[in-house]
């Protein structure tokens, strides 16, 4: 609100004072908006900023934006940034100098919200008093990680951001709904089909592949040259998951300046494409491989293994099948176990196994074990582990940590640790029809959370690109830690939940369900209903981290999750039974043999020094 007119005007805005951060690609962008005194402090970023330079731009206050406060003692944390060439521009050398931007000035008092940036976020300060205000570092922790994509999301979240007087309809500039961040709710219709999204305005950077994919970026709209032209189509901003497949469709579109290898997203790709890596050039995006049969899952000419896989027509399969059931069969059998009843559709489900089985990968004597399973209706069988029920899970949990003395982050890390090993195995990161393999994580608020953090900083380290979802963060150092563990990682946190599944599809090649574990019960509170039912409906393979979460631990859920892999973690819980996907491993290599004994796990021996084994 104080942010003047004249605080943004011309002479800040000048050759000479505007910095790296101000002076960017998109120079008309503020030049239209400053002259048409709709440049408000948050309206200086303008997506053509580099993530960090218009995270800080936009964090700026109204205050902050001032030529007043940008003095050497008023620059605060978040200002005195990595860019440091935007301090001098601004200032001058002297005052923008380190010893003006050190721990000093730092303070608690000077942390404000707005001043506690990605930066702070990111050091040690994140975690003490300073950044204690929870929400803060929830929002502000995650803005480096965030890619640019997910960097925006969040600043757009921000009710500052969005809130503001300047926001309303008329002045919400072509910069705020662009974005490709803008979700699809988010980029509301208000926003972009102000007459300020008129072509002009649409830059490179606004005509974005969230707009092309609404009601605006029909056929029509998209082919038209402003709005999915070469250029467009080639912009940072259309990530893997911006590039959808409405624009490959698109004949027009589907040339090969637009089909960088980055755009071409797992929709796009039909299996035989992402395996051959050929990406999406003019003519198999033209051409029969687009047809609507590949697009819903048609198998991979690669495929020896010949049954598409359930959820992941996209993924490469691991290994050669041994004894397989033809595909519809198999698609029967899924049927008829989650729509004719537990008990019918498993019986059925059995009989199908017993003359072979569905794409279900053991992979041989040294992973697991090559003999279909003998299951009871409560998962035991002789020579099988027990299957635990939710009391006794949490027994031995408890019994780990009371009389054993093991911490919880000890078995925590094993057990993520497990889990990043198993999808390893299962979905290499050769076999994600996008390089690189971006997964996403979502983290519910107990340890099977935890458990999906860890998992996450493993899979970072094997060379995946996870990106972390956390809504509701315990407020425990264990917790704290592993959040800024990943953080410090490079590893995204998304703050707003994608509300719909084509943009996780289009985004990630898999996802890891770590939201409820074993203490799981009644029914799915916000907002993880939405969360689990939008995951409902994605088809990329959804790997679950000891139940699949929403599941009842013993009886499962018919109507629930289908996860393509299930980690059980010590021992398998009873819902597992009902587990239909390709891959059951088991890990958290952590219980000791008196206690195996004592519960009767019946675990079988794990290979090697694996962590890891394979079930049937
Ligand atoms: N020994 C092992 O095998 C180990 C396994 N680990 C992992 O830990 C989980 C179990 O962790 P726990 O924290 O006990 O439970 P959850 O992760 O399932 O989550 C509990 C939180 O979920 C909330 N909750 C429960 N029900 C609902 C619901 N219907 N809707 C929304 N939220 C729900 C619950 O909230 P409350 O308000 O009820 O408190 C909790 O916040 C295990 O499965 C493994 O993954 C360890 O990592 C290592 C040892
Ligand atoms: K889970």
């Amino acid at each position: 609100m104080q942010h003047k007119t004249t605080l943004c005007n011309a002479m800040q805005h000048s050759a000479t004072q505007h910095s790296a951060m101000q002076s960017n690609a998109v120079q008309q962008h503020c030049a239209m908006q400053h002259i048409a005194n709709q440049h408000g402090a948050m309206q200086c970023n303008t997506v053509q900023h580099s993530t960090v330079q218009c995270k800080v731009t936009q964090r700026k206050t109204t205050l902050q934006c001032n030529a007043m406060q940008h003095s050497a003692t008023q620059h605060s944390a978040m200002q005195s940034n990595a860019v440091q060439q935007h301090c001098a521009m601004q200032r001058n050398a002297t005052q923008c100098n380190t010893a003006q931007c050190n721990a000093v000035q730092h303070s608690a008092t000077q942390h404000s919200t707005v001043q506690c940036n990605a930066t702070q976020c990111n050091t040690a300060q994140c975690n003490t008093k300073q950044c204690s205000a929870k929400q803060h570092c929830a929002m502000q922790c995650n803005i480096v990680q965030h890619s640019t994509v997910q960097c925006k999301v969040t600043q757009h979240k921000t009710t500052l951001q969005c809130n503001t007087k300047q926001h309303s309809a008329t002045q919400h500039s072509a910069m705020q709904c662009n974005t490709a961040q803008h979700s699809t709710v988010q980029c509301k219709a208000m926003q972009c089909k102000t007459t300020l999204h008129n072509a002009v305005q649409h830059s490179t950077a606004q005509c974005n592949a969230t707009q092309c994919n609404t009601a605006q970026g029909n056929a029509k709209q998209c082919s038209t040259e402003h709005y999915c032209n070469a250029t467009q189509s080639n912009t940072v901003q259309h990530s893997t998951m911006q590039c959808k497949a409405m624009q490959c469709n698109n004949t027009v579109q589907c040339n090969a300046l637009q089909h960088s290898t980055v755009q071409c997203s797992a929709t796009q790709h039909s299996a035989m494409q992402s395996d051959a890596k050929q990406h999406c050039n003019a003519t198999k995006c033209n051409t029969v491989q687009r047809s609507a049969a590949q697009r819903s899952g048609a198998p991979h000419a690669s495929d020896r293994c010949g049954a598409a896989p359930r959820r992941s027509p996209q993924l490469r399969p691991l290994r050669a099948c041994a004894v397989r059931v033809p595909a519809p069969l198999c698609r029967m059998r899924a049927r008829l176990g989650w729509g004719l009843g537990w008990g019918l559709g498993w019986g059925l489900g059995l009989l199908v196994a017993a003359g072979g089985r569905c794409p279900r990968r053991v992979w041989g004597p040294e992973w697991g074990w090559g003999r279909s399973p003998q299951r009871d209706m409560h998962g035991q069988s002789e020579g099988r582990p027990r299957y635990l029920g939710q009391e006794e899970a949490q027994a031995i949990d408890q019994e780990l940590f009371t009389d054993y003395k093991f911490s919880v982050d000890q078995l925590m890390e094993l057990a993520g640790l497990s889990c990043a090993t198993a999808i390893a195995k299962a979905y290499p990161p050769g076999s994600f029809p996008t390089s690189p393999p971006a997964v996403l994580v979502v983290c519910g608020p107990g340890n099977n959370g935890g458990d999906g953090l860890v998992c996450a900083r493993h899979l970072k380290m094997f060379g995946y690109h996870p990106t972390v979802h956390y809504p509701k963060r315990p407020n425990k150092p264990l917790f704290e830690g592993l959040t800024t563990q990943c953080q410090k990682m490079d590893i995204p946190f998304l703050t707003e939940f994608p509300a719909e599944a084509a943009l996780i599809d289009g985004l990630y090649g898999l996802v890891v369900d770590a939201i409820f574990g074993f203490s799981f019960k009644g029914a799915v509170r916000e907002p993880f209903g939405s969360i689990l039912s939008t995951l409902q409906s994605v088809t990329v393979p959804i790997a679950s981290i000891d139940i699949p979460s929403g599941w009842d631990v013993e009886k499962g859920r018919a109507d629930g999750l289908r996860p393509d892999m299930l980690i059980s973690l010590t021992a398998p819980k009873k819902a597992a039974v009902h587990f239909s996907g390709r891959y059951h491993f088991l890990g958290g290599r952590f219980v000791p043999a008196a206690l195996q004994e004592k519960y009767g796990l019946n675990l079988p021996p794990y290979p090697g020094t694996e962590c890891i084994l394979q079930l049937p």
